[in-house]
């Protein structure tokens, strides 16, 4: 039996906290909680003071949740606070000041300039969520589209990756944070505040803020869309997110396989629950055509993605091959939209933007 929401934030009450008297859940210090089949991944937010006992806690919370029915694997990460094996402190997150708790606020927020967000979103990790958002993202800016992307994938930021790019952004007024430009498109990654061996540690503190932050702080300029590579899931992050960001709507991708679109349907049903569009589905590594001979093969089932967007009467918008050149572009640093704008690959990519500009969805 896989492992619920309820089941592990039941596990982790069992868990002492570093402050003392209450457990990890009763002292809030649980965020980010992702349950995904057998996979749970959560953070563990410790105030400075208690930064030298954190890591046994990470442990024992660790622990806990493994002793659970079904779950295989467990991935804790600890605030910027925690401890150094030896027990100093490590080196405070980067100086900018971004991470701080989220600010309480009313309800959706507008971004300054920004005509629409349009979240990118999967049920389930790994079917290619962020490929599509830097494709996507730069065949709209090559169709005239002024285009900002948001990596909100806080388990793992592959924009700088996909699209090449690295630097810290700047921030004149320790204020005001000043995205990074790569392909045409505007960029900004929970990955840029890191360094690499810095990661796990950043990460932690204040997720939710920082990611409040990165909308409201980030200096967007005028866009016609930004695009928001979310999380895969339907954790935490993804749902303040739905419910914190004025959300235009949200494209699902998934592969065509069963338990991918399971998943899909997950990520379809928190956005009907925080009252999100769903603009449309995709379904990405649909086909594969052999370079020598080819022959098109369906390794992950064909049309799973299809068939499921027109029983629920949502827009299709178009099926993604599975393809060599798709993933060594985008690994390489340059999406194949960039990088080889005409070739068949780039044009699935480009006919879905043209889609969604013909839609008046962007
Ligand atoms: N259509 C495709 N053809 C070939 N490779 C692909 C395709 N789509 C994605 N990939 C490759 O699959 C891997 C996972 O893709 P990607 O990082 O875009 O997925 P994701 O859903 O964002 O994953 P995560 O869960 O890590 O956020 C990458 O190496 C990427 O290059």
């Amino acid at each position: 039996m896989s492992p619920t929401r309820d089941t592990v934030l039941q596990a982790l009450s069992t868990v002492r906290d570093a402050a003392g008297s209450s457990d990890v859940v009763a002292a809030d210090r649980v965020r980010a909680l992702n349950v995904e089949g057998g996979t749970v991944r959560f953070i563990l937010e410790m105030p400075a003071d208690v930064a030298a006992q954190a890591e046994p806690v990470r442990k024992a919370a660790e622990e806990a949740v493994k002793a659970l029915d079904g779950v295989e694997t467990v991935s804790v990460l600890l605030t910027a606070h925690s401890a150094q094996p030896g027990g100093a402190v490590k080196t405070p997150p980067p100086s900018l000041k971004v991470g701080r708790h989220p600010t309480p606020q009313a309800g959706p927020q507008p971004v300054a300039g920004v005509k629409r967000i349009i979240a990118i979103a999967s049920g389930k990790g790994g079917v290619g969520k962020s490929t599509v958002s830097s494709n996507l993202a730069v065949a709209l800016a090559a169709e005239g589209k002024r285009v900002g992307l948001l990596d909100a994938d806080v388990y793992g930021p592959s924009q700088p990756r996909m699209l090449g790019v690295s630097g810290r952004p700047a921030s004149p007024d320790g204020k005001i944070i000043l995205p990074l430009r790569a392909h045409g498109v505007t960029v900004m990654s929970i990955g840029f505040m890191l360094k690499e061996e810095e990661a796990v540690v950043w990460r932690g503190p204040m997720l939710m803020g920082a990611l409040q932050q990165f909308l409201g702080q980030v200096q967007w300029g005028e866009l016609d869309v930004l695009l928001v590579d979310l999380p895969p899931g339907t954790g935490d992050v993804q749902l303040t997110l739905a419910q914190k960001a004025d959300l235009t709507g949200a494209i699902v991708v998934s592969t065509p396989q069963d338990i991918a679109l399971l998943d899909a349907r997950k990520a379809l049903d928190m956005f009907d629950k925080t009252k999100t569009p769903v603009l449309g589905m995709i379904e990405n590594m649909s086909t594969f055509r052999c370079p020598k001979c080819g022959e098109e093969t369906h390794i992950f089932g064909h049309g799973g993605a299809r068939a499921e967007a027109t029983k629920l009467d949502l827009p299709f918008l178009g099926e993604i091959p599975l393809n060599m050149e798709i993933r060594t572009a985008g690994d390489g640093g340059a999406p194949i939209v960039a990088a080889r704008p005409d070739s068949a690959e780039a044009g699935v990519f480009r006919s879905i933007a043209r889609r969604l500009i013909d839609g008046g969805l962007i």
